[in-house]
């Protein structure tokens, strides 16, 4: 098992304003699941991958990644963590406007003081592998949003991550494009053997994954494991089924 979060509880504001983001959630991920995490906006979706990715500490509760504990962590040794065992993809890409595509997936290697030209030839690779080997020298600006997330997947398996974790990475794409996306994500995530965490409100986007962990009110309403080597179209329909009564 590579990651258990045990009896996890989040609580923004206090007195009146008090928010319970997450309430006791209990949740275990195999090296090299696919997951998917679902549910009404509010539910908790986004706070919970940014505690699996060390960006936020629960109020109550741990999170243990292949046995170490992060809530234990100070600050500094979070950072580390984040930087060598998690990998993170945005809707908004957030590639660096005056890099190129080659330069942004080099960065956190290069922050993490790894020699350049080992760095280089791994981005080259990546975005070989993402289909953008042509488009190395381009800038954000200069690519599709397709492309965009392409390049941001790249830079986000350059530190090799047992970890990566995705809010909405399809949310500011076409519908096509998305499952270009998602597509990657999974044969990259199953290539490289990580474990990938995928926060989404599209189920033609969660049929690919192996489990959809469906939140409401910051605890785990539902658990759906799907065959995501199977009919896809057929995922859809399952989950269309059980999130209309769900996602109300
Ligand atoms: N920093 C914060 N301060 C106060 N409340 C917060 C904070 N972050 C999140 N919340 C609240 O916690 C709850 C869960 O928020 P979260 O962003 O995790 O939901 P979500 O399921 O990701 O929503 P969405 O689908 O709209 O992005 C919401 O009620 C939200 O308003």
């Amino acid at each position: 098992m590579v990651l258990k979060a045990k009896d996890v509880t989040v609580v923004f504001g206090q007195g009146e304003n008090q928010v319970v983001a997450l309430n006791r959630v209990n949740l275990e991920m195999n090296k090299g699941e696919f997951v998917s995490i679902m549910g009404a906006s509010g539910s908790g979706k986004t706070t919970l991958l940014q505690l699996l990715g060390g960006l936020d500490q629960p109020t109550s509760g741990e999170i243990l990644v292949s046995g170490t504990n992060i809530t234990k962590m100070k600050e500094k040794e979070l950072a580390i963590y984040r930087r060598k065992k998690i990998g993170f993809v945005f809707q908004q890409f957030n590639l660096i406007p005056v890099l190129t595509a080659e330069e942004n997936v080099t960065l956190p290697l290069l922050i993490d003081k790894k020699n350049a030209r080992i760095a280089q030839q791994k981005a080259q690779s990546l975005l070989e592998l993402v289909g953008l080997k042509e488009r190395r020298h381009h800038f954000p600006s200069q690519l599709s949003g397709g492309q965009q997330q392409r390049v941001a997947i790249a830079r986000a398996l350059i530190t090799e991550p047992s970890i990566l974790l995705a809010d909405e990475p399809t949310g500011a794409l076409d519908s096509e494009t998305s499952r270009d996306v998602i597509q990657l994500l999974k044969k990259m995530c199953g290539d490289l053997e990580q474990t990938c965490i995928v926060v989404t409100h599209d189920p033609f986007i969660a049929a690919y994954s192996d489990r959809v962990i469906i939140l409401a009110d910051g605890m785990i309403q539902n658990e759906i494991h799907l065959d995501s080597h199977s009919d896809i179209e057929k995922n859809v329909e399952q989950l269309q089924r059980i999130l209309v009564h769900r996602l109300r």
